[in-house]
C-alpha cells in the first residue's frame, strides 16, 4: 500500500494526536473512578469476578452449594458488577458462568419466604405493593444489566438453568451450554408470571412466539439439543471445561477487535430488537457519523488494507 493512500487513510481520523490525548485522559479518569478493589474476586460474595485474558473478565455465579439460587444479595451484586464492567476500560467482553453442580435453579425459594413474611408486618395493601414494585424492579434492573453493559456478554450454562436463569441467560449477548444443561421457564410452577425479563426477551432469542409460549405456559423442561435447534443457545459443548475455554476464547476474539466497533455493534443491535428497520439505520447513522472519525476506524482499514499485525487499540 503507498504511503499516500495510508496518509489518505489516517485522515480519516483528522486530529488523530487529539483523539489520542481524549482517550488517554478518559482512560485515566475511568481508571481512577474504578481504583477501588474493583472486580477482583472478594468485592462480592456471591459473585467470584477474575479476569482470564487481557480485557476479557469471567464474572461466576458463586453460591455453590445452593446451586447458585439467586437471593437479594446476588441480585443486587449481579447488577453492582455490570454496572461496573460497564464503565471499566480494561473490559471488553465477559463470560458468565456458574460455579457447582447447577449453573442456577433460578430465585432463592427460601428468600422469597422472607419476602412473604416481611409482607405479612405491613397491614395496608398499596404500601405492600409499594415493596413489591421496588423489589420487582431492582430484580429487573439487575437481570438488564447484562443488556445494557455495552461490552458484550457470553453466558456459559451446565446442568440446570431453571426460572431467573432464564431471564439472565437472554439478557446476555450470547449463549453457549453443555450437552448436559437443561432450561426451565419455572414461574407458572411456582404460581407467578415471570417479571424480569424472560416473557420479553425469550420469544426473540428462539424467534418463535409458539414455542417460547408453551415453555413459558407449561414449565416444561427443556434439554441442550433443542435449546440448540431452537436457536437460544448457538454451540453446545461436551463438557464444562470445554465450555468453558470455548467461551473465554470467543471472548478473547472479541476483545481483540476495536472496542468502539464492538460497543456501537451491541448499542444499535439492542436497539434495533425494539425499533423497526428505519429507526435502527438512523440510530447507527447518528452514531457512525461519529465513529466514522476515530482512531480505530483509520487504524482498522490501514491494517486491513496492509495486511499487517493485529491494530492494538487504545482502551476506550
Ligand atoms: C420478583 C421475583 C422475580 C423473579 C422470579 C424468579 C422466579 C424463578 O426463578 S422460578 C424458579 C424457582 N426455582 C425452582 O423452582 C427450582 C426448583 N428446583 C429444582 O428444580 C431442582 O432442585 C434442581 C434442578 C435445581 C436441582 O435438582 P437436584 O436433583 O440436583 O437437587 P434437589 O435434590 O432437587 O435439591 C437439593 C436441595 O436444593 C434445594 N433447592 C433447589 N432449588 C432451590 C431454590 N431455587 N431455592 C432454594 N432451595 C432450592 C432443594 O429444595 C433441596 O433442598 P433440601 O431438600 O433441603 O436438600
Amino acid at each position: 500500500m503507498s504511503l499516500s493512500r495510508l496518509n489518505t487513510l489516517m485522515k480519516l481520523a483528522p486530529s488523530t494526536a487529539a483523539v489520542r490525548a481524549t482517550v488517554q485522559m478518559q482512560t485515566k479518569r475511568n481508571m481512577t473512578a474504578h481504583a477501588e478493589p474493583g472486580h477482583q474476586s472478594g468485592q462480592f460474595k456471591t459473585l467470584a469476578v477474575s479476569s482470564p485474558k487481557p480485557f476479557v473478565f469471567h464474572v461466576e455465579l458463586h453460591r455453590p452449594t445452593k446451586f447458585n439460587a439467586i437471593n437479594k444479595q446476588m441480585w443486587q451484586e449481579i447488577k453492582d458488577c455490570f454496572e461496573g464492567l460497564a464503565i471499566n476500560p480494561d473490559c471488553r467482553a465477559i463470560v458468565v458462568s456458574a460455579a457447582g453442580k447447577h449453573f442456577t435453579a433460578g430465585i432463592d425459594l427460601n428468600d422469597m419466604m422472607g419476602v412473604g413474611m416481611q409482607l405479612a408486618e405491613v397491614d395496608d395493601v398499596g404500601r405492600k405493593g409499594v415493596i413489591l414494585e421496588g423489589m420487582i424492579k431492582l430484580y429487573q434492573d439487575s437481570m438488564s444489566s447484562l443488556e445494557r453493559c455495552p461490552k458484550p456478554v457470553i453466558t456459559a450454562v451446565h446442568k440446570a438453568c431453571i426460572g431467573a436463569g432464564v431471564d439472565l441467560i437472554t439478557a446476555s449477548d450470547i449463549r453457549y451450554c453443555t450437552e448436559d444443561a437443561f432450561f426451565q421457564v419455572t414461574e407458572v410452577e411456582i404460581g407467578m408470571a415471570a417479571d424480569v425479563g424472560t416473557l420479553q426477551r425469550l420469544p426473540k432469542a428462539v424467534g418463535s412466539q409458539s414455542l417460547a409460549r408453551e415453555l413459558c405456559y407449561t414449565g416444561r423442561r427443556f434439554e441442550a439439543a433443542e435449546a440448540h435447534a431452537s436457536g437460544l443457545v448457538s454451540r453446545v459443548f461436551p463438557d464444562k471445561e470445554s465450555l468453558l475455554s470455548g467461551a473465554v476464547s470467543l471472548a478473547e476474539t472479541i476483545a481483540s477487535k476495536s472496542p468502539i466497533a464492538v460497543r456501537t455493534t451491541k448499542e444499535s443491535m439492542v436497539y434495533s430488537l425494539e425499533h423497526t428497520n428505519q429507526e435502527g439505520l438512523d440510530h447507527i447513522r447518528l452514531l457512525n457519523k461519529l465513529n466514522l472519525q476515530s482512531e480505530d476506524f483509520a487504524q482498522a482499514v490501514a491494517a486491513q488494507l496492509t495486511k499487517d499485525e493485529k491494530p492494538v487499540f487504545a482502551k476506550l
